[in-house]
C-alpha cells in the first residue's frame, strides 16, 4: 500500500452507523446515528470535531478504534495511511498506531497502577516522568489507583498514555473537561508539538476557543453527520467567512461574539427525516431543503459544506 506524505493517516469516506435494535419480543429495527461522513486527517495537522451533545462525536471516534458495541453496522470505507480499517487491522493498530484519549475517565484500569499504565507496552518511565513533570503531577502519582486520583489527574493521566505512545493516529475525545485552563493550554500544545512531528490529532471538543487556537481545521458535526469542514481561519472570522448557517449560528453563540443562543434543539437520531437536519432551525429553509432525499458535502470556497443554498 502507498504510504507516504501524500496519503493521509486518517481518510473517511461515505461513513454511515447504525445501531440493531430490539424493540417489544423480536421485533428488530435500526437506528442511524452517523450519516454520509467523509473526512480525512493529514500528517501534521490537527483536525477539531465540533458540535452539541449526541451530534456522533463519540461514535467517530470508536467507529475509527472498532470499539463499537457489538450491535453496531458500519458501512462506508476507513483508511489508515492507506490501509483499509478492517476489524482485524483495527485490533492490530489500536492502543499501538491510533491512539485514543477517551473522553471517560472510567476507561482506566482499576485494578493497576497509573504509572504502568501511562508508559503501557512500548513507554519508558524516563518518558513518563517527563510528561508527569510538564502535567504538573508528582512523581508518587504513578504509584496511585485510579481511584485515588481526583477527576482532573485521571484526565491528564489518559492524555500521558497517549501523549507517551508513539502513535501516527491520535484521537482525543475531549480531553481538556476538569482541567484548569493552563493545564487545558499544556494539553493542547503536546498534541501541537505531536501534529508538528508529523502526527495526525482529531481532536473532539466542545472548547472551540482551544480549537481556535490550536487546530488546523473544524469539522462542525450536527445530527450525526457533518455540516462543514473548513479551516480554522474562517471560523476565527465568523459570518461570511463561513459556509453553513449552523456553524455561523455556533459563531454567533459564542460569548466574544454576543452569546446569542440558537432556537430549537438538535433532532434525536431516531426522528430523523429527509432533507437537511438543520431545516427546522435554519433562517433560510427552503422547500428544497425539507425535500431533498440528501444533501451532499459540497466544496465551497476551500472549504465544504452541506447546504442547499451555500455560496
Ligand atoms: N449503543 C448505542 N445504541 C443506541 N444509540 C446510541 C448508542 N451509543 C450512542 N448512541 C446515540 O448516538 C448519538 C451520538 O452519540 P455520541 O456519543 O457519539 O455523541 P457525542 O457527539 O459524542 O456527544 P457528547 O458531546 O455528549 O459526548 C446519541 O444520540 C446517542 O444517544
Ligand atoms: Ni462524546
Amino acid at each position: 500500500m502507498a504510504n507516504n506524505d501524500t496519503v493521509p493517516v486518517l481518510d473517511i469516506q461515505n461513513l454511515s452507523v447504525k445501531f440493531r435494535m430490539y424493540d417489544k419480543g423480536l421485533r428488530q429495527s435500526e437506528l442511524q446515528v452517523i450519516s454520509d461522513i467523509s473526512l480525512n486527517i493529514k500528517a501534521g495537522e490537527i483536525v477539531a470535531v465540533a458540535g452539541s451533545s449526541g451530534s456522533g462525536k463519540s461514535l467517530l471516534a470508536h467507529a475509527v478504534l472498532g470499539i463499537l458495541p457489538k450491535n453496531a453496522i458500519v458501512n462506508g470505507s476507513m483508511q489508515y495511511c492507506g490501509t483499509e480499517l478492517t476489524p482485524q487491522a483495527q485490533a492490530n493498530l489500536r492502543g499501538r498506531d491510533i491512539a485514543l484519549v477517551p473522553q471517560s475517565v472510567s476507561y482506566l484500569d482499576p485494578l493497576k497502577k497509573v504509572g504502568p499504565q501511562v508508559q503501557g507496552l512500548y513507554g519508558t518511565k524516563a518518558q513518563q516522568s517527563q510528561v508527569f513533570k510538564r502535567f504538573e503531577l508528582s512523581e508518587e502519582t504513578a504509584e496511585k489507583y485510579p481511584f485515588q486520583l481526583s477527576g482532573g489527574m485521571a484526565r491528564r493521566i489518559l492524555v500521558s498514555t497517549a501523549v507517551i505512545s508513539d502513535a501516527k493516529l491520535i484521537i482525543a475525545d475531549e480531553p481538556t473537561p476538569g482541567l484548569s485552563p493552563e493545564i487545558a493550554e499544556t494539553t493542547m500544545k503536546f498534541f501541537r508539538e505531536l501534529a508538528d512531528e508529523g502526527r495526525a490529532v482529531m481532536l473532539i471538543t466542545h472548547d472551540i476557543d482551544l480549537a481556535f487556537m490550536f487546530a488546523d481545521r473544524i469539522a462542525v458535526f450536527y445530527a450525526g453527520t457533518t455540516v462543514e469542514v473548513a479551516p480554522v481561519a474562517d471560523f476565527i472570522q465568523g459570518g461570511d467567512a463561513l459556509r453553513h448557517p449552523y456553524s455561523r449560528a455556533l459563531w454567533n453563540a459564542l460569548p466574544q461574539n454576543g452569546f446569542k443562543p440558537i432556537a430549537g434543539g438538535q433532532p434525536y437520531a431516531g426522528s430523523l427525516k429527509c432533507g437537511c437536519p438543520y431545516a427546522a432551525r435554519c433562517c433560510h429553509s427552503s422547500v428544497e431543503c425539507t425535500t431533498a432525499k440528501t444533501i451532499k458535502m459540497q466544496k465551497v470556497r476551500g472549504g465544504e459544506v452541506r447546504c442547499c443554498h451555500a455560496t
